[in-house]
């Protein structure tokens, strides 16, 4: 898909070719069906939002996409080509990141050591600790992240600065997606723009960024690209600036049928 298509639902979908896509993905856990015939697209240069109400099967469909769960029927491509990723590390492997709304960085490292956490650098078999600290360095610097000192510990970070150095690991080791879960939802105003602008600054690095969120003013401000999920379905799909805040709490809610 090279240009703007309609949707049948009357909206426009991607506009340009997705580096991800769903199609017709289906998953249940026992008899709760979280996942019903999804189809979505994410773009590269894009941030795409997905929304819906609590139990829509947001996180769950995320999940798929990160090699957490594997979908019972249906496929997920990567640039055209299907994939199936058995373990979150070889999602990662493909250049899939996701930050975590728990903020998954460990308290008693220190910030280059959490950006390096699982990928560690060696040299003749030891570790790198200076070049992983000159890299980190670089990082921090490239994305402008705000924080004190890459020889810090997290501990003693804001979430902020915290969801900062989340992002600024997700951002690195050429990833080409980056999965954002409520990145935003346990801060406060200051910080929540500060992680907005990092997140407008991997848009417009060209990374494709999925970002989960309740806050409808993020979504109409940072987002290129909706799809709306109900009770395990992908009801609708819109441009962002073909819609409306109202529109989408319509089609999240049900009282517009999407
Ligand atoms: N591991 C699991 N085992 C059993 N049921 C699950 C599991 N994960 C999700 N579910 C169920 O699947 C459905 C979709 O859940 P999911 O977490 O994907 O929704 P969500 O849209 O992300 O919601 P929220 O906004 O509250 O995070 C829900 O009914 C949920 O209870």
């Amino acid at each position: 898909m090279t240009s703007l298509e309609k949707d049948p639902a009357g909206g426009t979908t991607t506009a340009t070719r997705p580096i991800l896509e769903a199609r017709n993905v289906s998953l249940s856990f026992g008899s709760v069906r979280a996942l019903r015939d999804v189809d979505v697209t994410v773009a590269a240069g894009e941030i795409t939002a997905l929304v819906g109400d609590n139990g829509a099967g947001k996180s769950t469909l995320v999940r798929c996409f990160s090699g957490v769960h594997k979908p019972q029927a249906g496929e997920i491509l990567l640039d055209g080509e299907p994939v199936s990723f058995s373990t979150p590390e070889a999602a990662r492997a493909a250049g899939i990141e996701t930050v975590h709304q728990n903020l998954a960085l460990v308290e008693d490292l220190t910030v280059w050591q959490n950006l390096f956490l699982n990928r560690e650098l060696t040299r003749f078999g030891m570790l790198d600790r200076k070049r992983m600290r000159t890299e980190a360095q670089k990082m921090v610097a490239e994305l402008a992240v705000n924080v004190p000192e890459v020889t810090a510990r997290v501990r003693r970070l804001s979430g902020g600065q915290r969801q900062a150095v989340s992002i600024c690991r997700a951002a690195g080791f050429s990833s080409r997606l980056v999965i954002m879960d409520e990145p935003t939802a346990a801060l406060g105003v200051q910080e929540t723009a500060r992680v907005e602008q990092l997140i407008l600054k991997l848009r417009d690095e060209g990374h494709a960024v999925l970002l989960i969120s309740h806050n409808f003013d993020q979504v109409m401000r940072l987002s290129q690209q909706v799809w709306v999920m109900r009770a395990g379905r992908c009801v609708a799909g819109r441009r962002t600036d073909a819609t409306t805040g109202q529109e989408i709490v319509g089609l999240i809610t049900g009282a517009i049928p999407g």
